[in-house]
């Protein structure tokens, strides 16, 4: 029987860069919500078991994916066969809402249900830690979206723990489809210089963590474009935060009747840009 997954993206609301590792990563304090329950922002992973392993990419964002070893779903698929010591053939069918290269954490989402799915499809019975440790292996940001709601993130990211919700802001995000690299970003802040550290264990309780992503500058340096979009979203009042390491944009308003306002007004103005409220 075919079993499905929701992989909603994520937005980080405060990423301070605490300073460069010898293994070459980057020391994070990371506050990250996952965006459950945005429909046109999440991914759908959907399987069944099969004689053989294949996965299939479709969606709006599908464009551009490839479906072979290197996407992290199968990625994640390899690490479950070496956990459970042997072949799990399945038909995968991706669905593929969230922009990729654009901070929203699309690839390690789909990731972390790959996991799941393959755990219950398979009934591996892997508990959480091993999950978890896994997760980890395959990227930075993969082990928050097992998790879900609101996550501390240190370490790399990979070491997470659960945090109050933070109720978000009326949101809008603003992706001006420009792909931007990862490590590009973090290489960057050896040109742009380290941001200042700061420990965020001293928020008062029931304070929410600052608006902050100390690899804006380094971005910027990376792909100058993106203050265009930047500049579009402040000049409709929002408070503009990048989304990651980029592409993507959310600005956050006082209202949802401003942010609907700066929706509309940017849809007139860029519609080549994709833009979701949250
Ligand atoms: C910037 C963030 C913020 O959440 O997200 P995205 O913009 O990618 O969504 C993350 O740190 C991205 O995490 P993720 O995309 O999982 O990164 P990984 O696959 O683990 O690492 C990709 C590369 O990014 C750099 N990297 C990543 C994480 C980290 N703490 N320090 C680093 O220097 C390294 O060069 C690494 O080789
Ligand atoms: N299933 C997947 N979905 C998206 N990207 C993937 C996937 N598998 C591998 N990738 C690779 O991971 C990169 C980062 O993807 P993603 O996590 O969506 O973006 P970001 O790191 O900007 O949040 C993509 O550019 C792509 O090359």
């Amino acid at each position: 029987m075919a079993l499905a997954i929701q992989a909603p993206a994520k937005l980080n609301r405060f990423l301070a860069v605490l300073g460069r590792r010898a293994d070459g990563f980057h020391e994070l304090e990371l506050v990250t919500t996952v965006l459950e329950g945005v429909a046109d922002l999440t991914d759908s992973l959907e399987g069944e078991p099969a004689p053989e392993l294949t996965l299939a990419i479709t969606g709006p964002m599908g464009e551009g994916l490839v479906a072979d070893e290197s996407n992290l779903v199968i990625k994640a698929w390899r690490l479950l066969e070496e956990a459970a010591q042997r072949p799990l053939p399945a038909t995968l069918r991706l669905e593929k809402r969230i922009p990729h290269g654009a901070g929203l954490g699309g690839g390690s989402s789909d990731a972390a249900a790959a996991l799941r799915l393959g755990n219950q499809l398979f009934a591996l019975g892997l508990q959480e830690g091993e999950l978890l440790r896994m997760a980890g292996r395959l990227g930075s940001d993969v082990p928050l979206f097992l998790l879900g709601g609101t996550v501390l993130g240190l370490g790399r990211g990979e070491r997470v723990f659960p945090l109050r919700p933070v109720p978000l802001e009326p949101l809008l995000l603003a992706h001006p489809g420009l792909h931007v690299s990862t490590p590009s970003v973090y290489r960057a802040l050896q040109d742009v210089g380290y941001p200042f550290p700061e420990a965020l264990a001293s928020q008062p309780g029931g304070t929410a963590p600052p608006w902050r992503n100390d690899l804006t500058g380094a971005a910027l340096w990376v792909c100058p474009p993106l203050a265009e979009v930047r500049d579009a979203l402040r000049d409709t009042g929002g408070e503009p935060l990048l989304c990651g390491s980029g592409s993507c944009w959310a600005a956050r308003y006082d209202t949802v009747q401003a942010r609907d306002a700066a929706a509309g007004r940017i849809s007139g103005e860029r519609p080549d840009w994709g833009l979701w409220r949250v």
